[in-house]
C-alpha cells in the first residue's frame, strides 16, 4: 500500500512465528529474521526508500492484550517503534479484509471483533505497534449486513500514543569542521526543537540549516542530496553531543531506563498553500523527514506530526481540538493530496514531569498491489544489497 505517497510492504503470511510478547517478538525479529528484513528492503526487492511492517496475527501476544493485531515496522536500517503512515495503511487493509465476502488474505486470528459505530459510520480497530496502543478509525460504506469497505471519501484516523516536547529552542554549536555542510556558510550556531511522537525527532526549520525558504516547495535532485547531507551531518552532530553528556539526555522515556534513539529529522518551512482548497484546515505546515539511515519519507510522517502537534501545543500555537494540516513536499506538489492532519485530543501526565498529548491523525492509504517474494538459498546478491555502499563494508 502506499499513504501519500510513502510505501508500506506489508508482510500478511510467511513470517516465522514469533515466541513471546512484541516487544519480545521485536529482539527476536531483530536477532534471528533479519535477512527476511533485508530481502524485502533492500535491493533487489525493494530500494532505499522502501518501508514495511509485518503483521503479528496473535493478539494474545501483545502487552496489552487489547490490540485486533500487533504490528512490526520494517526500515532500511532497522525496526522502528512507531510509524503513522504504515498504521493508516493497515488499519484500512485489516477493516477491508474482516469485511470483504470473498478474496479474503487474512482473518484475524482471534476473531476479535472490530467495532461499528453508526454515529460515526467508522469502524475501530487497535493496533498493538512497539510504543504502545494506537486506536484507529476507518470510515467505511456498509455494502450488505456483514461486508463493508472503506468510504474513501472520508480520512481514516488514529489515536496516538502521549507524544511531548523533548526540547524547545535548543541551540548547538556546530564548529567541528567534518560536521559542517556547505549551506552553513560562516554561521555555527542552529536551533531547533526536539519531540517524542511514539519515536524521537528533531524538528529544525530549512533557515536555520541553511537553505533558502522555499526549499521543501521546489525539491530537485540537487537540494534533496544538500537537505539529506545537512540532516545526516546535524543528527552525528546531535548523537555527538548525547554521547559526551548522557546526563543531559533529551531522549528519555519514562518507561524505559536506557536513553532512547533518534529517529528522525524533521526539516520544516512556511506553508504558503491554503489548505481549504483541497477541503483541509486552513493553517498548514510543510515538512519533509529523514528517518532511519537518510530515509526520505514521502508522507508528512504521523509519528513526526504528532511530535510537531505536541511541540506546537507546548509553544501555545495549538490548542485542544484545533486541528491543523501537515504537507510533505509531496501533497503540495498534488494540490494538497496526501496531507495529513494532526489535533490534540487529550493531555496526559506520563509521568517523569512529562505532560505529554494524544494526537488524533488524519491521512489516507491507497493499494498498489499484492506480491508473492522468493528467496532462493543459494541466491547470495538476492538476499539484499545497497548499491552505491558496494565500496563499504558495512551491510544494512
Ligand atoms: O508516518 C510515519 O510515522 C513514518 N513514515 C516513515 C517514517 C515514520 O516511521
Amino acid at each position: 500500500m502506499h499513504t501519500s505517497g510513502e510505501p508500506t510492504r506489508i508482510v500478511y503470511s510467511g513470517y516465522p512465528e514469533l515466541p513471546g510478547k512484541l516487544l519480545q517478538q521485536r529482539e527476536e525479529a531483530i536477532a534471528h529474521h533479519d535477512h527476511i528484513r533485508r530481502a524485502l528492503i533492500c535491493e533487489p526487492r525493494g530500494h532505499r526508500e522502501m518501508y514495511g511492517a509485518v503483521l503479528c496475527r496473535r493478539t494474545e501476544l501483545t502487552e496489552s492484550g487489547k490490540a485486533h493485531v500487533g504490528v512490526l515496522f520494517l526500515t532500511n536500517d532497522g525496526y522502528s517503534t512507531m510509524c503513522g503512515h504504515a498504521t493508516l495503511a493497515l488499519a484500512r487493509l485489516i477493516v477491508d479484509q474482516a469485511g470483504s465476502s470473498d478474496k479474503k488474505l487474512f482473518v484475524l486470528d482471534q476473531g476479535k471483533d472490530l467495532i461499528y459505530d453508526p454515529k460515526t459510520g467508522e469502524m475501530a480497530v487497535d493496533l498493538h505497534v512497539p510504543c504502545g496502543l494506537v486506536a484507529a478509525k476507518v470510515p467505511v460504506t456498509l455494502t450488505s449486513e456483514d461486508t463493508w469497505k472503506t468510504d474513501m471519501s472520508r480520512m481514516t484516523s488514529y489515536d496516538s500514543v502521549p507524544s511531548w516536547e523533548a526540547h524547545s529552542s535548543m541551540c548547538t554549536d556546530i564548529s567541528e569542521p567534518s560536521l559542517r555542510w556547505p549551506e552553513l556558510g560562516d554561521r555555527s550556531k542552529v536551533w531547533y526543537d526536539a519531540a517524542y511522537g511514539g519515536a524521537f525527532y528533531i524538528v529544525v526549520s530549512a533557515k536555520e540549516l541553511g537553505f533558502v525558504t522555499d526549499v521543501l516547495e521546489s525539491i530537485t535532485p540537487s537540494t534533496l542530496a544538500a537537505l539529506s547531507n545537512a540532516t545526516r551531518l546535524f543528527k552525528e552532530d546531535f548523537n555527538r553531543y548525547e554521547d559526551a553528556f548522557p546526563r543531559l539526555t533529551r531522549l528519555l522515556h519514562p518507561d524505559y531506563p536506557a536513553k532512547q534513539e533518534l529517529y528522525g529529522t524533521i526539516v520544516t518551512s512556511p506553508c504558503n498553500r491554503p489548505s481549504a482548497e483541497a477541503g483541509l484546515p486552513p493553517n498548514a505546515d510543510l515538512g519533509l523527514c529523514f528517518f532511519a539511515n537518510q530515509q526520505v519519507d514521502r508522507s508528512p510522517t504521523g509519528s513526526g506530526v504528532q511530535a510537531r502537534v505536541a511541540l506546537a501545543f507546548g509553544a501555545g500555537k495549538v490548542g485542544m481540538n484545533e486541528p491543523r494540516t501537515y504537507h510533505s513536499p509531496l501533497s503540495i506538489a498534488h494540490g494538497g493530496e496526501g496531507a495529513f492532519v494532526g489535533e490534540v485530543i487529550d493531555t496526559e501526565d506520563v509521568g517523569g514531569g512529562i505532560n505529554a498529548v494524544k494526537v488524533k491523525i488524519s491521512g489516507k492509504a491507497r493499494y498498489t498491489g499484492c506480491s508473492s517474494f522468493v528467496i532462493e538459498n543459494d541466491d547470495e546478491i538476492g538476499k539484499g544489497f545497497w548499491f552505491d555502499e558496494l565500496g563499504q563494508t558495512s551491510k544494512n
